[in-house]
C-alpha cells in the first residue's frame, strides 16, 4: 500500500476580469498550499478494476473525483492495471480549499508514477482540467499566479505565513455562486510583476455573504482580529481565512475561536509535497 497526501489551497484573492463565450469565468488569483490534507492509499490491482473502498457519503464511487481521475488516466494511458483507493478525508467539501480537486490531482501524480505509465507534468496538466478548474495547481505543484480559468500558472514565492481558517457549517456550489446576479465580473486585471497579494480581494465573497449569513458572520469576526495580513473567503467559499506572519500571532487569534464557530490552523507551505514526482 502507497500512501500520498493531498493538501488543501487557499485563495489569497480571487479577481474575477471577464467571461469566456462557454460560460467560465476569467479569474486572476493566487494559490496557496497549506499544510491541511486528505490521505489517499492506493494498493495495485492487476485486473484492471478501480475500486473507491471507502466512499464519500453523499458522492456516489463513480462521481468521486478520485475514481474519475483514475479512470481518465488508464483511459489516456490504455494501461490494463487497476487500484484498490482509500481515501481519507479530512478537507472540508464545498469549503473553497480545493480539497477533490487536490484528492484527483493525488490520484493523478500517484498513479503516472505507480503504474509506471509516465506522463508528462505537461499532458498531466491536460488531464487534470478537463476534470475541473482547480486541479492544474496541484499538478504544477508551485505556490502560483493563476490566470485563464486557473489553467495559466506562474510560480510566487511567498513569505512564510500561518492562517487561521474558519468552517462555516455550510458547503457553498462554485456553480451557483459563478452564475450570481451579484457577482462583479469586470475587476480591472493586474499585471506581473509585481503585485502584492495583500491589496487584492475576493469578487466571490459578496454573493456567497449575501446567500450564507454564517460566512458572513465568520469573516466580520476575523477582520475584528489583529495582526493579520489577509482576510479573506478562500475560492467560493465556504471557508474563511486569516493570514499571519508569524505562529504565535496565529495561535493567539486561533484560541479565542468563539464556540459557536469551528476551525483550524495551518502553515502556509512554498511546494505541494508531491512536487518531485513528475518531470
Ligand atoms: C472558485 C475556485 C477558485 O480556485 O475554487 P473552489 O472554490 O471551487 O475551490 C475555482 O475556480 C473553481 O474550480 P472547480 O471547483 O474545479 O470548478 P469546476 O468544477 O471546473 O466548475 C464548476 C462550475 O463553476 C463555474 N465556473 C468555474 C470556474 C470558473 N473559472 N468559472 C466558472 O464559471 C462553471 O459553471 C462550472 O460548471
Ligand atoms: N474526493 C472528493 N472530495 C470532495 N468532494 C468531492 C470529491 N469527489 C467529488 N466531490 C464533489 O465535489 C464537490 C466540491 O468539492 P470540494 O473540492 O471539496 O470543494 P470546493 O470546490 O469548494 O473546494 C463536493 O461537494 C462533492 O460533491
Amino acid at each position: 500500500m502507497f500512501t500520498f497526501s493531498a493538501p488543501a489551497k487557499l485563495n489569497l484573492f480571487l479577481h474575477v476580469i471577464g467571461r469566456r463565450e462557454d460560460g467560465y469565468h476569467l479569474l486572476q488569483t493566487v494559490f496557496r498550499f497549506i499544510d491541511y490534507s486528505d490521505q489517499l492509499s492506493f494498493r495495485l490491482r492487476t485486473d484492471g478494476i478501480i475500486k473507491l473502498h471507502n466512499p464519500i457519503a453523499g458522492v456516489p464511487e463513480e462521481k468521486d473525483l478520485c475514481v474519475r481521475a483514475a479512470i481518465l488516466l488508464k483511459q489516456a494511458t490504455g494501461t490494463q492495471q487497476g487500484v484498490d483507493i482509500f481515501l481519507q478525508k479530512q478537507i472540508p467539501m464545498g469549503g473553497g480549499l480545493g480539497g477533490g480537486s487536490s484528492d484527483a490531482a493525488t490520484t493523478l501524480l500517484a498513479l503516472n508514477y505507480l503504474w509506471k505509465v509516465n506522463l508528462s507534468k505537461q499532458h498531466l496538466l491536460k488531464l487534470g482540467l478537463q476534470l475541473g478548474a482547480d486541479i492544474p495547481i496541484f499538478i504544477f505543484g508551485e505556490n502560483a499566479f493563476a490566470e485563464g480559468i486557473g489553467e495559466k500558472l506562474t510560480s510566487i514565492k511567498l513569505p512564510p505565513a500561518w492562517y487561521v481558517v474558519l468552517v462555516p457549517p455550510v458547503q457553498v456550489s462554485t456553480a451557483e455562486i459563478f452564475a450570481s446576479k451579484d457577482l462583479t465580473r469586470n475587476t480591472i486585471p493586474i499585471k506581473i510583476p509585481p503585485f502584492s497579494v495583500w491589496q487584492g480581494h475576493n469578487d466571490l465573497e459578496l454573493p456567497v455573504c449575501r446567500s450564507y449569513s454564517e460566512v458572513a458572520q465568520s469573516l466580520e469576526w476575523l477582520k475584528r482580529q489583529e495582526n493579520t495580513t489577509i482576510t479573506a473567503m478562500s475560492g467560493s467559499g465556504a471557508c474563511v481565512f486569516a493570514e499571519f506572519a508569524s505562529e504565535a500571532a496565529a495561535q493567539a487569534v486561533f484560541e479565542h475561536i468563539p464556540d459557536s464557530m469551528a476551525g483550524f490552523m495551518a502553515r502556509g507551505l512554498d511546494y505541494h509535497p508531491m512536487q518531485q514526482i513528475v518531470k
